[in-house]
């Protein structure tokens, strides 16, 4: 059974009892709306590690479009039953106030790469996505981390960043998993109408 930890000082001392006895962590961060892209994540982490901890939080500052945030998929109660059969031991499920006690005055801020590509038109998306994967590193401390390939560019940056605060996790990247008819998986393809994700297929290739 998945235990969900809500609280940042559970989550720290848990995870720290476990450095303590030695137990290698593997963290899986996630937005939720879990999908089979997520699963390959969860399973690499439980195959490599002792504990797995996934997140699951929606976090606003990466969003620059406030229609985004509030039409992002939630899908709580199925995302529990992915992650039990998943057997990922731990889901860290924080909120808002807890992660941002400071009210993001304090953040990560990358210029130059975050502002190409994917960050010409999210703008400031990549300060949010550094700033909480940071946050969660430091509350979790796993051996290491795993993330998508599919979202390239956050993935470049959060191996920059890693590089550039000396932290020592180790990041794995993780192959896009696609749908039967070529369009990669994504939380928020739910949202798309037919000619949309016909639109995307198309952009894909
Ligand atoms: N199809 C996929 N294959 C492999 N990894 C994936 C896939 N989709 C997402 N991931 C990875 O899972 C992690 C969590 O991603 P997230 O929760 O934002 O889901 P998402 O499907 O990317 O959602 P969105 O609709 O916001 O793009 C990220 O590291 C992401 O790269
Ligand atoms: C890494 C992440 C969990 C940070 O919110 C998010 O950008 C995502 O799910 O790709
Ligand atoms: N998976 C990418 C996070 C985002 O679109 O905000």
């Amino acid at each position: 059974m998945t235990t969900i930890i809500q609280s940042i000082e559970e989550c720290k001392l848990l995870c720290r009892s476990f450095l303590t006895i030695n137990k290698k962590i593997g963290f899986v961060p996630t937005m939720g709306a879990l999908h089979q892209g997520h699963e390959t994540l969860f399973k690499r982490s439980v195959s490599e590690n002792d504990v797995t901890i996934a997140s699951i939080f929606v976090n606003p500052t990466q969003f620059n479009d406030p229609k985004d945030l509030e039409n992002y998929p939630k899908t709580f109660y199925k995302d529990l039953e992915i992650l039990n059969n998943n057997s990922v031991e731990y889901l860290f499920y924080p909120e808002y106030q807890d992660l941002y006690p400071d009210g993001y005055t304090f953040r990560v801020s990358k210029n130059k790469f975050s502002k190409i590509l994917c960050g010409s038109f999210r703008p400031n998306h990549f300060d949010g996505v550094l700033t909480v994967v940071l946050k969660l590193l430091n509350v979790i401390l796993p051996h290491r981390a795993y993330f998508g390939e599919k979202n390239y560019q956050q993935l470049k940056l959060i191996e920059q960043m890693c590089k550039a605060f000396f932290l020592d996790v180790e990041r794995i990247a993780c192959p896009t998993i696609r749908d039967y008819d070529g369009l990669a998986l994504s939380s928020r393809n739910i949202l798309l109408t037919m000619d949309e994700r016909k639109q995307f297929i198309f952009q894909n290739y």
